[in-house]
């Protein structure tokens, strides 16, 4: 990033007058993509914790900053370390962490674990109609933030309204969105279900404080430096108005998506990502950059692509993925006490092998709000393994993913800028809706629009790779290698891996040196690494679940496949019921996505000498592997 320093940016009249207001404002701030709305957030956040009038100031724990994702609240909170000087000890939660967080404080002993995400925004709406917000430790927030309101949908729009309904007197907030930004992606699964959606939220906050709602605009945009970056600016007002346009929203989305696309044809063309010309220019950039796929099946083949030409770059997560970085295993690992002063726990960080880029005064003050010791400024271990174990570590303290270059969806782009963006040329709608006959049309534009806003410097476009032989199944859900084609339906080329398909329940290498597995973990295991998983034996566990899959890493084993993953590839194998499945020898091409702490079984970890906490380290797998069959063993069933 290329950020300078907080003082030489000097906000804009416009930008200003949202800093500037009172904390109790119910204030609505609507921008173009570029406009400064994350960064004029972050300075209304160190306006209302350091106002110079001590009746006017508030507490950073009387602000509740909610954010979608742990990407969103990362850049968040880099920002405010970078330009906020009295905004430091602001938490930004994702609405995930927050729910949980308060089902946890108000019903202790609930499941809540167990629930998917969904399910435990509901249980915190329920709560909070039912008073929760009373029983906080923090008590009821003073004022509420929320970033990117255009993606409020479902229940996590459904939370936002509850909860600032229940804090009607007493609380501001600050909403800050752009409609033409709305792509959401993970949130609603039912295309239907959204497309009538959009806006939604924006319209409930216009008619529920129509009296004294402030709604503001910025209108420069402060992210696009040259003409390229800003192709698409011209076009965003339209794009803010698909939902509403009088030739109706789809026909206007598919005449913009045009428009945009024509745009980025005139865009320089940086040929094929097997151009050695091309690759050397994305080697040798000296800035950020991000190569933005449609979808995820074009992410891990773009990527794929790139490990096997030796170009070094990060493949950006799911924005609901959380991995909980390995040195919070190791930690766990080095001590026995039951809680930590700070001093103790920055002598653990510093005696380390991975203490590397960990900023204690950020862990201690992440983790103590959210495992506070019962003693005077202590850190409960067990509730940190509770952390791990329930999903609910801090959201600030995920692992960075600081490769130069990036390699993302559209989707997973949102929020973040590249001094240069390299767009694979989208299909035109007509392409689109031949493969999808419910393709949403409006959501293809607006991602064309994120999309082509992201760049500081240089748009360009590349061609996509091809994704014919990559299909979904359906009933798992994955991507697998296929042949398009009914008469080949049955045929099964490679699985996608993924978060989740590594055991969890044991640490690798149990049974005989799962210390050493550890340590080779952390000393030779790197992301990007290629792994295989291999069959162990052809003996079925379960019923319905693949036999055994061992994971190698430069032919040493480092994990099992999980039980998901087997049942998975049971399902997707087992093409009828008669059909007599020739198990994969081998799935190549994988690739270490990063190294986690996971929590499994206590017993298992004591057994294989980890200690007492059931914490450990496992790898992190993806990529869309490839089948390689014992010699004959693919041809016979053809
Ligand atoms: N007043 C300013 N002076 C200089 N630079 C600014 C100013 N305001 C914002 N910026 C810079 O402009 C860029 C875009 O800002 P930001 O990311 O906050 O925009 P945004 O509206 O949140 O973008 P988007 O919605 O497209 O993700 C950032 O690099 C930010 O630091």
């Amino acid at each position: 990033m290329t950020f300078s320093s907080a003082d030489d940016r000097v906000l804009t009249a416009e930008q200003q007058a949202v800093v500037d207001q009172p904390w109790d404002t119910r204030l609505l701030v609507t921008a173009g993509a570029g406009a400064g709305k994350t960064h004029t957030l972050v300075r209304r956040m160190d306006a209302l914790v350091g106002h110079v009038d001590p009746d006017e100031a508030l507490e950073a724990s009387e602000l509740l900053v909610l954010s979608f994702s742990r990407a969103a609240v990362r850049e968040l909170r880099d920002r405010i370390a970078r330009h906020g000087e009295h905004a430091r000890r602001v938490r930004v939660q994702t609405f995930d962490s927050w729910a949980h967080s308060v089902l946890v404080q108000v019903h202790p002993d609930g499941e809540w674990s167990a629930l998917t995400f969904d399910e435990r925004i509901r249980a915190a709406t329920e709560a909070i109609e039912k008073g929760a917000l009373e029983s906080l430790e923090a008590g009821p927030p003073a004022h509420v933030i929320v970033d990117e309101v255009q993606d409020l949908v479902g229940v996590r729009r459904e939370m936002v309204e509850s909860l600032l309904d229940q804090l009607q007197d007493s609380c501001g907030f600050t909403l800050v969105g752009d409609s033409a930004q709305a792509i959401y992606d993970f949130q609603i699964k039912d295309p239907e279900e959204y497309a009538d959606r959009t806006d939604l939220f924006l319209r409930w906050v216009r008619a529920s404080y129509s009296d004294d709602l402030v709604e503001l605009r910025l209108t420069r945009n402060f992210r696009a430096r040259t003409p390229e970056a800003r192709a698409a600016l011209p076009l965003g007002q339209a794009v803010q108005g698909i939902g509403s346009a009088p030739e109706g929203a789809d026909a206007a989305a598919e005449r913009l998506h045009g428009e945009l696309r024509e745009l980025l044809l005139d865009q320089p063309d940086m040929g094929s990502l097997t151009d050695p010309f091309t690759l050397d220019s994305l080697r040798s950039f000296p800035g950020t950059c991000a190569i933005l796929a449609r979808d995820n099946r074009q992410a891990l083949l773009v990527s794929e692509l790139l490990h096997t030409q030796g170009v070094p770059h990060a493949l950006r997560r799911s924005l609901q993925d959380r991995p909980v970085p390995s040195w919070v295993a190791e930690l766990l690992r080095r001590t026995e006490a039951a809680v930590l002063t700070e001093q103790r726990l920055r002598e653990l960080l510093g005696g380390m092998p991975i203490s590397d880029g960990i900023d204690p005064d950020r862990v201690w003050r992440a983790l103590r709000a959210a495992a506070r010791g019962t003693g005077r400024g202590t850190l409960d271990v067990a509730r940190l393994r509770g952390l791990v174990a329930e999903r609910r570590f801090p959201d600030e303290l995920a692992d960075p993913e600081p490769a130069p270059l990036i390699v993302s969806t559209v989707h997973r782009s949102k929020g973040l800028e590249f001094d240069r963006v390299v767009l694979l040329t989208p299909p035109t709608v007509t392409e689109l809706r031949r493969r999808d006959d419910e393709l949403d049309v409006p959501a293809e534009a607006r991602a064309l629009y994120v999309a082509m806003t992201r760049a500081r410097e240089d748009l360009y476009r590349v061609a996509a790779p091809d994704t014919v032989t990559v299909l979904k199944h359906k009933p798992t859900g994955r991507w697998y290698r296929g042949v398009p084609n009914p008469r080949h339906k049955w045929r099964r080329d490679g699985v996608e891996v993924r978060a989740g398909d590594v055991c969890n329940q044991e640490p690798a290498g149990a049974l005989d040196d799962a210390s050493g597995v550890q340590s080779y973990l952390l000393e030779r295991v790197r992301p990007g690494d290629t792994v295989t998983f291999r069959l162990r034996d052809t003996l079925p566990m379960g019923p319905e679940q693949s036999p055994r899959y061992a994971v190698l890493h430069e032919g040493r084993e480092i994990g099992d496949a999980s039980e998901g993953f087997r049942s998975d590839l049971y399902a997707l194998l087992k093409v009828g019921t008669t059909w007599e499945v020739q198990w994969p020898g081998e799935i190549s091409g994988l690739r270490i996505d990063c190294l986690e702490s996971v929590a499994g079984s206590t017993a298992a970890g004591v057994n294989a000498g980890l200690g007492e906490r059931g914490v450990w380290i496992a790898p992190r797998i993806s990529g869309i592997g490839r089948f390689r069959r014992s010699a004959g063993a693919g041809e016979e069933q053809e």
